[in-house]
């Protein structure tokens, strides 16, 4: 039986919603159980995954970085699945470690499955974050939703993406269930489904479909996917014309900006907030490990 209580708070990009567990030196057994249960939103407290917060140097996944970073996002899907990156939760993160007196407005290095990510704490409010490059496989993939099709971009931000471009964004339907998408070999570990309509120039809406989450209010490494595919889609690419490319994404939950600079780089600018915090009833903590 499990006695101590669990801290927890809880915070948001854009309504990307996190469950966010201090765990400094990795002692909280975190099973997939553990993870779900806390991200129900009924008998839980609620949400789209758990940043859990842990010393890269305490963490067997992070431990190679501990020089570039000192803070590891060991993040996990609602479902209790891993996940290599979250570009919104990366930005909670970021606002956590501030909240926290871990980090002060400026920049900071995290350290995620997808590598070290380089955030941007500005005092406005806002939260940057350079996401890496968008690697692009050629593989073509169809996504499917209620007998209708589309073409779709691989895009791969650090996690599977597959970017549909859609005349409405209703087409996508209810997206309580995963869109059906084929070849189902070209995601071997499952994948993210974006569907995108255009609002302007330079300006996409999207609704996503997260593996281990089901619809999301919005997914930041999604946004990037989707920026990257409706810049080739419109013909630009700022690898060959030497100028950056900035897309306004709309989401449900907000508004993210992506720029794609000529070295390939993504940068990801948006909000991130903390709403809550506590600690989790032991009792019902040593439920979870039943
Ligand atoms: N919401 C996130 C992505 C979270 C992980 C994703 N569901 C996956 O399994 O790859 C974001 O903001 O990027």
């Amino acid at each position: 039986m499990n006695s101590t209580p669990l801290a927890f708070l809880k915070g948001h990009g854009t309504e990307n919603d996190f469950v966010i567990l201090p765990d400094p030196e990795n002692a909280v057994d975190l099973t997939a159980a553990l993870v779900a249960r806390v991200c129900d939103r009924r008998a839980g407290i609620g949400g789209d995954g758990v940043l859990h917060v842990v010393r890269s140097a305490a963490h067997p996944e992070a431990r190679h970085m501990a020089g570039e970073a000192e803070w590891f996002m060991d993040y996990r899907n609602a479902d209790g699945s891993v996940a290599e990156m979250c570009g919104n939760g990366v930005r909670v993160f970021a606002r956590y470690l501030e909240h926290a007196g871990h980090a002060t407005a400026g920049d900071l290095a995290v350290a995620t499955r997808a590598g070290v990510k380089l955030v941007h704490l500005a005092k406005d409010g806002d939260v940057t974050v350079s996401m890496g490059r968008a690697v692009l496989p050629d593989a073509g993939v169809t996504v499917t939703v209620d007998g209708r099709s589309w073409p779709a971009r691989n895009v791969n931000m650090g996690n599977p993406h597959a970017v549909a471009f859609v005349d409405d964004l209703a087409h996508a339907g209810h997206l309580r269930a995963e869109p059906a998408y084929a070849p189902a070999a070209v995601y071997p570990d499952g994948v993210n489904i974006e569907f995108v309509a255009d609002r302007g120039p330079r300006h996409v809406a999207m609704r996503v479909h997260e593996r281990g989450a089901a619809e999301t209010r919005s997914c930041g490494t999604g946004a990037c996917a989707v920026a990257v595919a409706a810049a080739r889609r419109d013909g630009v690419d700022p690898a060959v014309t030497g100028a950056p490319v900035t897309y306004t994404v709309d989401v449900l939950g907000g508004t993210l900006v992506i720029t794609e600079r000529p070295d390939g780089r993504v940068e990801m600018t948006g909000p991130a907030v903390i709403v809550a915090e506590g600690h989790i009833d032991p009792a019902w903590l040593s439920e979870s490990a039943v």
